[in-house]
């Protein structure tokens, strides 16, 4: 071979590659993959191959029954090996041009220039190697027939490559080992980085000096950022793109909370996303005023003071979030005065048993909430509670009507009907761009929040999150809370090799964020397949996990002190929803708890020294017991005060910061495939369970293990089921209306009467 350089071959002398030969022995020597949606410009520059392919069949001695439509764009992995055996691609050049073929294609397909790979570039691997193996195969089809596909190849792109492959991820790896040898209680003693160390907007104050970075840690983190193109990714999100390409859905949360004006910038299938939102958020709001002015009532002519939300995972986790933050918020707790909120999730009877037990069903509003409606959990919930309204009001469709509403998914209505759901007025849309797990500004939360609160409140709730979207979309990374956020995780986990983190808010009302967050982060980025189909070689998706503090000081304190190093976020307020300071206390009850806020990062951080120990006077037989080691990294953000506003900035930050890690890391972190098989095999599980009631014959699974554990469970239950306690107040939903006439009232709720509920 005539060793060639790449300024010898132009471009314009390769625009058209041509074909590749099925493989010989049958086969394949190339891993195929559909990808649409593939951006060539995101891969990196290392060395395998990804060939974008058009397919058609083409016999090519009858020229006359070319076809050449273009079926589909394919693109095809090829491993350096595989592409350099691959003879049968011609790379069309002088020689060829002018064949049959060429211009028979050149007329037909039109190809942009391919750019030359670098490998073919190098000595010994060069043009003529192809061209040769072109004209040979020009010649063989000649003189055969050939009815397989044809895949003419338009682009050679680079094959995608794990990040960690890149300069940017592996100078951070070596960083890493040098901020090894750091200490914070240093690093925090250095007044520049510390003045560095921070970003706020719209009242939120991030800290995070007490990280394991330097400022040049941060430095290579933007530098990654670039890499992976952060803000176009961000950008594409908001924008509507699918970036969730295993269900070729848009994510498009941020869109729940644009301002009307906006009506007409998000177009997703030619829908006018923003106008839709709005005209849900409409509906949302004259349905739950009518039901709080006492317009809207039950069956029996009653107000509807009792709501009971029906949904699981992200159909319940955020509207909780936001319902406990509101309760002791002062406006929260007039405007739900005569209302009353609760959550029916576990599919466990316990669970409605503890719903449903000192409700009047005649008063009670149900919100099925599900964004496929079919969520086993919830439909039997949802059944449930229908035939407990029934047994108390009767077996007739129109309770159905005025006791049940649904918030779901578009695609749901269907379902939503034969359930007897009135889906003229009581069904609240929302779509497939938005996951279960950022549903919370969908009617989801939507629905519940604004019956308990009005749509006021939900309103300011939005109002906070959308802030803090257009902070996300226009800071930059520096001094972009989510963004900082996010790249510390990243940090943390793939760097430094934490695995866990933890959610610390010192607010009593923030006490179902962490399990909001566990679900966010966990499902949206608990997983190890790559945009690319790579499998990573890198740490990804923290174990979450929190408690309001200081009650977590009292339980799990000892481990972040002393055992594994968990990052902490520390949450805090300025101000208290309730403060007091008692007669003889110095000060306040929540400067109590903020002092606790303050000390525990640099208790971390700083930790305790043997010699400090010993100086204490600490025997010495105790002072290894006492030594903290300190090093401990955390970040503290503080707000002016839990409001709806702040929540829906909280809300906002924790769902980009979700989004941020799984851009970094190449993960999609809007698709939710691995509860999928637990969710099957408790069908399977059902069918057995089914049949060992039915004909009392023993479980035969596929393995041994779990026939044993499951006739375990069959027999013994058989035996407990005859002894089944059964308690005539609470249990309200195994007994009909007559039924309970006879047995004792359940607790009367108070009739508080008044306007919209409230006391007067
Ligand atoms: O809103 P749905 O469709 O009932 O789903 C409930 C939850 O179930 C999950 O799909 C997990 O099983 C979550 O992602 C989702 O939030």
């Amino acid at each position: 071979f005539v060793p060639l350089s790449l300024p010898m071959r132009t471009p314009r002398a390769v625009r058209l590659q041509v074909m590749t030969e099925p493989p010989r022995g049958g086969t394949s020597r190339t891993e195929a993959k559909e990808d649409k949606d593939d951006d060539p410009k995101a891969l990196s520059p290392e060395s395998d191959y990804l060939l974008q392919t058009e397919d058609f069949t083409r016999q090519w001695k009858k020229p006359e029954q070319h076809s050449l439509e273009v079926p589909r764009v394919r693109h095809t992995v090829l491993s350096e090996r595989d592409y350099h055996r691959l003879e049968a691609i011609i790379f069309q050049d002088d020689a060829t041009e002018g064949s049959e073929e060429a211009t028979v294609l050149q007329r037909r397909v039109s190809l942009p220039n391919i750019p030359i790979p670098p490998r073919l570039a190098r000595p010994g691997v060069a043009w003529q190697h192809h061209h040769h193996a072109t004209v040979n195969l020009v010649r063989q089809h000649r003189n055969q027939k050939h009815d397989g596909p044809i895949q003419f190849i338009t682009n050679i792109i680079n094959r995608p490559q794990l990040v960690s492959t890149c300069s940017e991820w592996k100078r951070l790896e070596k960083h890493a080992e040098y901020i090894g040898t750091t200490h914070l209680k240093d690093l925090l003693q250095d007044r520049e980085r510390c003045d560095e160390m921070y970003a706020t907007h719209d009242g939120v104050y991030l800290d995070y000096s007490r990280q394991r970075v330097t400022l040049e840690t941060m430095k290579f983190l933007y530098a990654l950022a670039e890499k992976q193109n952060l803000k176009g990714q961000i950008d594409k999100m908001v924008k509507g793109d699918k970036i969730n390409f295993t269900e070729d859905r848009a994510v498009l949360h941020t869109a729940l909370r644009a301002e009307r004006a906006l009506t007409g910038t998000v177009m997703v299938d030619g829908v006018d996303v923003i106008a839709e939102v709005h005209q849900v958020l409409d509906q949302v709001k004259v349905f739950t005023d009518g039901v709080r002015s006492g317009q809207i009532r039950g069956y029996t002519g009653k107000r509807l003071r009792n709501i009971v939300s029906v949904g699981i995972g992200g159909s319940y986790l955020g509207p909780e979030f936001l319902h406990e933050c509101l309760k002791t918020e002062p406006e929260g707790i007039n405007s739900a005065l005569g209302y009353s909120l609760r959550f029916l999730s576990n599919v466990d009877p316990v669970d409605v048993e503890r719903t449903c037990a000192d409700l009047d069903p005649e008063e009670t509003l149900v919100v099925v909430v599900s964004k496929t409606f079919t969520t086993a959990e919830t439909m039997l919930n949802a059944r449930t509670m229908r035939q407990w309204l029934w047994d108390f009001m009767g077996n007739d469709k129109e309770v159905v009507k005025k006791h049940m509403v649904a918030c779901a998914s578009v695609s749901a209505i269907d379902n939503v009907r034969k359930f007897g759901i009135d889906t003229d007025r009581y069904f609240f849309r929302f779509w497939d761009f938005v996951g279960g797990r950022y549903s919370v500004c969908s009617a989801a939360g939507a629905v519940p929040i604004s019956l308990l609160y009005g749509f006021d409140l939900f309103e300011k709730f939005l109002q906070g999150a959308n802030s803090m979207d257009k902070h996300f979309l226009t800071a930059p990374y520096d001094r972009n809370i989510p963004v900082l956020m996010g790249l510390l995780g990243v940090w943390n986990m793939s760097f430094m090799n934490y695995k866990a983190r933890t959610t610390l808010p010192y607010a009593e009302a923030l006490l179902k964020l962490p399990a909001h967050i566990q679900q966010l982060d966990m499902e949206s980025n608990g997983k190890t397949m790559t945009k690319h189909g790579l499998e990573v070689d890198y740490p990804v998706g923290e174990i979450d996990f929190g408690e309001a503090g200081t009650n977590g000081q009292h339980s799990f304190y000892q481990l972040l002190h002393m055992g594994q190093t968990v990052p902490c976020d520390f949450i805090g307020f300025v101000q208290s929803q309730h403060d007091f300071c008692l007669d003889g206390e110095n000060l306040s009850s929540h400067d109590e708890l903020m002092a606790n806020f303050f000390a525990q990062p640099d208790a971390l951080a700083t930790g305790k020294t043997a010699d400090e120990v010993r100086a204490e006077g600490v025997p010495p037989g105790l002072v290894g017991h006492k030594v903290f080691k300190g090093n401990r990294p955390s970040l503290s953000l503080l707000l002016p005060k839990l409001t709806a506003y702040a929540c829906g900035q909280l809300l906002a930050i924790y769902e980009h910061r979700t989004a941020v890690q799984g851009f970094m890391w190449d993960i999609n972190s809007f698709d939710q495939w691995g509860v999928e098989l637990g969710k099957k095999l408790a069908i399977d599980v059902k069918g057995h369970l089914l049949n060992a009631r039915r004909s009392e014959e023993e479980v035969e699974t596929s393995n041994p293990a779990t026939t044993r554990l499951l006739n375990y469970y069959v027999n013994n239950s058989r035996r407990i089921c005859q002894e089944a306690p059964y308690n005539p107040i609470t249990s309200v939903t195994r007994k009909t209306h007559r039924e309970h006439a006879s047995a004792p009232l359940p607790p009367l709720p108070h009739d508080l009467g008044g306007q919209e509920g409230r006391l007067t």
